[in-house]
């Protein structure tokens, strides 16, 4: 029981944080890289490695290069089992990138099947019969067909993924789940010798997704969600190949200071969250990407402001916008340079107040917004703490040689109850 027993390569930030925190919850001592850079570094100390990627959507070949280099770090530290980690929705397009990067990772690891498991119930993320519903919606009339950037709209993972490679996708569904690990490991098999390179695998509910969880127990890759991570690691307990540990580190409460909270993911449940932190008094500012591109002296103006509102209670900055609004900004500047206005003046207030007294702790929001924040903290790695939400831990924040910056939370833009912000900065989180 020496190192670490599986690997994570994750296609986004918050994604990763979502699964390193689902693996804690199961028991396991984790710590997620930045990109492989830190894996030789860190690994030692956890039973589980998350590496975060930024792949989700970039081209296929540069996503697949990345992946590649990143299992390589895993296979130094001699990882025996690597999960692909991808968007509880799926979210992809026809170019990819879950099949071209999971066919990758499979060939290089010998594996002629895929199994992909991508629901996460506590989220309302199910799969039945082929099918990703979000709470009682499908997928494609979730919300998620609007996506800027990958649109999801079509709710069939089999066909989807099917614009996505020419091998044989088969699907594992709900009434072969109910029939027992066993069974399905049986039929797992069965389809590999057939021909299929990938199974979508159903799940609703956490017994489905124990059931994958005791049939996969030894394979040594598979693709798909965080859900699978939780059955997953207390599996790999009872089986004895790590030690559970039931008291993760509680990271936010061992500093003074307040919470600066950083919001660029326009979702409906950041935009919630934004609210009840308005409604509750809390200290607020907004940037619009408009008024910055004609004045880019306002970010030194709210990093002033938020350096002295530090040091009587928590201050929320946010570019996150109601649809109308964020269409106007993407009309003008175009859609690139919006996002990138606000996610340039969020990482320098992040680089101006982290290392004064008076910040306690950060928390981010969505994922392109943790993306840019992260590196330009220059964090290299997290080691994974206390759960806020499900899927949403306090991580505490490590530059390149091990040195501690913040105790950090980065929140995927849909996760987290509408008080979220409320319970990371004044406490109970
Ligand atoms: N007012 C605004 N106008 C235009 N773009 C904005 C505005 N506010 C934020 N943005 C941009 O919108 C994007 C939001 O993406 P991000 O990944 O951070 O959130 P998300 O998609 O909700 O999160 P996740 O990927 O975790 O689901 C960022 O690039 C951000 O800079
Ligand atoms: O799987 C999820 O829903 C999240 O971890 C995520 O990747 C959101 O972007």
């Amino acid at each position: 029981m020496t190192g670490p027993v599986l690997g994570v390569i994750a296609d986004d930030f918050t994604g990763a944080t979502d699964i390193a925190s689902m693996l804690v919850r199961g028991g396991m001592r984790v710590v997620q890289t930045i990109g492989p850079g830190a894996v030789p570094l860190i690994a030692a100390e956890a039973d589980a490695v998350v590496i975060a990627l930024k792949t989700r959507s970039i081209p296929a070949p540069e996503a697949v290069a990345q992946s590649l280099a990143a299992l390589d770090a895993l296979r130094a530290e001699k990882i025996p089992q690597v999960q692909f980690k991808y968007c509880s929705t799926f979210d992809s397009t026809p170019e990819g990138n879950i099949a071209p990067v999971s066919e990758a990772l499979a060939a290089a690891l010998g594996c002629s099947l895929i199994p992909h498991v991508p629901a996460l119930p506590v989220n309302g993320r199910t799969v039945y019969k082929g099918h990703l519903f979000v709470g009682p919606a499908l997928l494609h009339e979730s919300g998620m067909q609007a996506h800027p950037l990958n649109p999801m709209t079509d709710a069939n993972l089999v066909r989807w993924l099917g614009r996505q490679t020419r091998q044989r996708i088969d699907l594992a569904d709900h009434q072969l789940l109910s029939q027992g690990p066993e069974a399905l490991l049986t039929a797992l098999e069965r389809m590999r010798q057939a021909g299929a390179l990938h199974v979508i695998g159903d799940a609703i509910d956490d017994d489905a997704l124990s059931i994958w969880a005791s049939a996969l127990s030894d394979y040594p890759f598979f693709a798909g969600g965080s859900g699978l991570a939780t059955p997953l690691a207390s599996r790999l307990a009872e089986t004895g190949r790590f030690a559970a540990q039931n008291t993760p580190p509680g990271f936010a409460s061992e500093t003074n200071g307040n919470t600066l909270i950083l919001a660029g993911s326009c979702s409906a449940a950041t935009l919630a969250q934004i609210e009840a932190f308005r409604d509750k008094g809390g200290q607020i500012r907004q940037i619009e990407p408009i008024a910055l591109s004609e004045d880019p002296k306002a970010v030194q103006d709210l990093i002033d402001w938020a350096s002295d509102a530090l040091k009587s209670g928590p201050v929320l900055i946010h570019g996150s916008a109601r649809q109308e609004d964020v269409a106007a900004a993407q009309r003008a500047l175009g859609v690139g340079r919006a996002g990138q206005i606000v996610e340039a003046a969020l990482s320098d207030i992040a680089r101006s107040l982290v290392k004064l007294p008076q910040t306690g702790r950060l928390v981010v929001a969505g994922g392109e917004t943790s993306g840019a924040v992260v590196s330009a903290l220059g964090v290299a790695a997290l080691r994974i703490g206390t759960e806020i939400d499900p899927g949403v831990p306090w991580t505490l924040a490590l530059g390149p040689s091990g040195d501690r910056i913040t105790p950090l939370a980065l929140k995927s833009g849909n996760f987290g109850g509408p008080d979220f912000f409320l319970r990371t900065a004044w406490g109970n989180a």
